[in-house]
């Protein structure tokens, strides 16, 4: 940096008010984050469902472009960092960058009103391209907006502070971290309420618009809060085209180190000194010291593979464990808001208590060591993720595998029935007529007797099992023996329906996997004469009839039967991730669907949520070790004109961790998710083995006083003036070429 500039900000820092040691600018710093990351989190906890349920994608492709989006999000720094340090400076770029970003979230919200294309007004849009076009646009300008940002918010707050704050500076990076997770925190809990509310000009329908509209307003008052301190910011004015210069200069040392491969030519200390002939020793020092760092990152990006696993894989865990905690329910995509909640309370403790405490027991705990143990807590989270995996494996039904089919009999006949199957005791299935005289609460163990439990058939033949009366027989008392051909799909779970009427029995497939989202899968046996219309099912149910599958929420849930002149009302308790097939009986009306009983297909999910709060405080407590210090490390070891660079490359770690695991959600299943869990915990121990090696071997370093220290060399040496000269040259030239460009 010329002397005369670095004078020039020198000077500008010491008219910086403080308060309690801290910068005042810094107060309008944090609140900027804290709205931008509410902005950003609320939108991004809504955004799957709206694709899911409202662009009706399927589950793969709404979450495919979920996680590329968060990637681009990543991404998109390096562009925000260059335009920072090479054209426009910090400050710009985020008034800039923000006003794309808020356009975004305004486009998105907008996209999410289904009345700008229901013409026929039947509360679904009629035009899905302009819907998905204008989100698309949304979330481009949203990546390109919070990604070009980031690094420049951390590294400008990190640029308030004045050489004798260094204390304030880290506990800046932690407050920064506090207030990313309050923002997070809060858009979590509120926006999916909002989606939740009914709103719309012609049909009410699920409020996507407000829980779109909240974060973009959001956004807004993020902008107006960053402008309103405008004039108390201490702004660091960019120094030309650096990121072109550092190009060239690697370009030209790479280039130089070729043509003098030969052994005549004495070595020099690092490849870099090899542009020394043409560049200033200032620009190749600064290089060194992003390199060092940026070769430092390699490994780091499998810690964001196990981090960002939290939103997808436990999330999934959490779907097959029972989150009732007595006085409220936790869903299990609400159990995410464990990690902000943590977040609140660790970095204050590790900040005040135990990080002290380590220094007071003599141990450095340099920020490298921090980061290697924030790794091997994250490894540790997954092994106690592996954990709670086996014990729920233990409460999950017995699914067939697929060279295995299950059957299940529901006999819904007057008489008994006796089925044989080869080599098993032969089975007494009693009438549903019959029997069904207890009430539907207190059947479920009687019905395990009087209708047999699934049973299992080893397959040997290539596609079905075929069971004829040689396999299976169905014989009843005095109904003749009856002779039908049914066909079992291998690996799949099957009901055999014998309605009142034997000769029509029919098999129906069951669900052969735990519900989505911790739901329950319920469905009807229609044994009333007449067809019957339910609440919740898509269409009527036929006598003898059984209905597909609907999904309920958990909670009381009550169900209308209705034949068009009598009605009747049945009610249940459901848990998470149930199945149940209700059986309806003839005299359902005169008992006034008390009558109705039930078959428990799948278990409700018994190993409860709270046993992952482990492994969320120790993904936690890693993130506070590896996150807030990496923050921190990338400001304090980057040269004063790269900050927003290396902050770029600290973020682009996450956007490869976020791109691995699209490529392993999409390739590396293995059969057992707690294996998986392992896999990814020892890869993750094995990165850190690696990273702390490497650590070893890297020297801290002050880049201001090892600038201030070239400058001064700089003055004395004698080649100064032309590599001075050479360097104005080619800024001259980058800016000729730049002119060209644009005409
Ligand atoms: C919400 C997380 N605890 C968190 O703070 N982050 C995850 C990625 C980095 C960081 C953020 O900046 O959002």
């Amino acid at each position: 940096m010329p002397d005369s500039k670095m004078d020039e900000t020198k000077k500008k820092k010491k008219k910086t008010a403080e308060c309690c040691g801290y910068p005042i600018s810094i107060f309008f710093i944090v609140v900027n984050e804290f709205c931008e990351r509410f902005s950003y989190y609320g939108m991004r906890a809504v955004l799957v469902l709206y694709f899911r349920y409202f662009l009706l994608w399927d589950d793969d492709l709404a979450t495919s472009i979920y996680h590329a989006f968060v990637a681009l999000c990543y991404l998109t720094p390096i562009l925000g960092a260059i335009i920072a340090d090479s054209w426009l400076g910090k400050f710009k770029t985020i008034i800039y960058l923000s006003i794309v970003y808020a356009v975004g979230q305004v486009v998105m919200a907008v996209s999410t009103i289904h009345d700008i294309t229901d013409a026929n007004r039947d509360g679904t849009p009629d035009n899905f391209t302009l819907h998905i076009a204008l989100s698309m646009l949304g979330l481009v300008l949203i990546a390109l907006g919070t990604g070009g940002i980031k690094p420049c918010v951390a590294a400008f707050g990190g640029d308030q502070f004045q050489e004798h704050q260094s204390r304030q500076l880290n506990t800046f990076f932690s407050v920064f971290y506090l207030c990313i997770n309050a923002g997070s925190l809060l858009s979590t809990l509120i926006t999916p309420v909002l989606r939740a509310q009914e709103c719309g000009i012609h049909t009410q329908q699920q409020c996507y618009p407000l829980a779109f509209g909240v974060p973009a307003a959001l956004m807004v008052v993020s902008l107006v809060v960053f402008i309103a301190g405008s004039g108390m910011y201490t702004k660091t004015a960019p120094e030309g085209n650096i990121m072109g210069s550092v190009c060239k200069c690697i370009w030209f040392a790479l280039n130089n180190r070729f043509r003098h491969r030969s052994d005549i030519y004495p070595k020099r200390e690092h490849w870099m000194d090899w542009a020394e002939e043409k560049y200033d020793k200032l620009l190749i020092a600064q290089i060194k010291m992003v390199l060092k760092v940026l070769f430092l990152y390699i490994p780091l990006p499998m810690f964001w593979t196990l981090f960002d696993q939290k939103g997808s894989r436990w999330t999934l865990q959490a779907t097959t464990m029972t989150g009732d905690f007595g006085g409220f329910v936790l869903q299990p995509d609400q159990m995410q808001t464990v990690n902000p909640i943590l977040i609140l309370t660790l970095v204050p403790i590790m900040d005040r208590i135990i990080f002290p405490l380590i220094k007071k027991c003599g141990l450095n705990f340099s920020p490298l060591k921090r980061m290697t143990v924030g790794m091997l807590f994250a490894a540790t989270a997954f092994i106690a993720a592996a954990l709670v995996q086996m014990e729920i494996d233990k409460t999950l039904p017995n699914f067939p595998s697929s060279s295995e089919s299950q059957l299940k009999v529901v006999n819904m006949h007057s008489e008994s029935l006796i089925v044989t199957v080869p080599s098993q005791e032969p089975l007494l299935i009693g009438s549903f007529e019959v029997q069904h005289t207890s009430k539907h609460t207190t059947a479920v163990s009687h019905w395990c007797f009087t209708i047999s439990s699934h049973v299992v058939f080893p397959q040997s033949s290539p596609d079905y099992i075929t069971f004829d009366q040689q396999d299976i027989r169905l014989a009843f008392n005095t109904t003749p023996e009856i002779n039908k051909d049914l066909s079992l799909i291998k690996g799949s779970r099957q009901t055999l329906i014998i309605p009142s009427e034997p000769a029509e029995m029919y098999l129906k497939e069951d669900i052969k996997s735990k519900p989505k989202e911790g739901k329950n899968a319920v469905r009807f046996v229609n044994g009333w004469t007449a067809y019957l219309n339910i609440t919740n099912l898509e269409s009527s149910l036929q006598p003898s009839e059984t209905s597909n599958y609907t999904l309920v929420s958990q909670g009381m849930r009550k169900f209308t039967l209705t034949d068009g002149i009598q009605s009747c009302e049945f009610s249940r308790k459901f848990g998470f991730g149930s199945s149940y097939t209700f059986l309806i009986p003839s005299d359902l009306f005169s008992t006034d669907c008390e009558s109705i009983k039930e078959i428990e297909d799948m278990q409700p999910n018994s190993v409860h949520m709270a046993l992952q709060i482990p492994q969320y405080f120790l993904i936690t407590t890693g993130e506070v070790m590896f996150s807030v210090t990496g923050l921190q490390f990338s400001y304090s070891q980057a040269p004063k004109n790269m900050k927003s660079v290396l902050q770029a490359g600290w973020l682009c770690t996450n956007a490869v961790g976020n791109i691995i695991v699209l490529i392993v959600a999409e390739l590396g299943k293995l059969p057992k998710q707690w294996a998986e869990y392992v896999l990814f915990a020892s890869l993750l121990v094995a990165v850190s083995i690696i990273f702390s090696i490497m650590a070893y071997f890297y020297t801290y370093i002050d880049p201001a006083e090892i600038e201030a220290e070239i400058l001064k060399q700089q003055e004395t040496d004698p080649d100064k003036k032309k590599k001075k000269e050479t360097l104005e040259m080619e800024e001259k030239e980058n800016e000729q070429e730049i002119k060209q460009t644009k005409i």
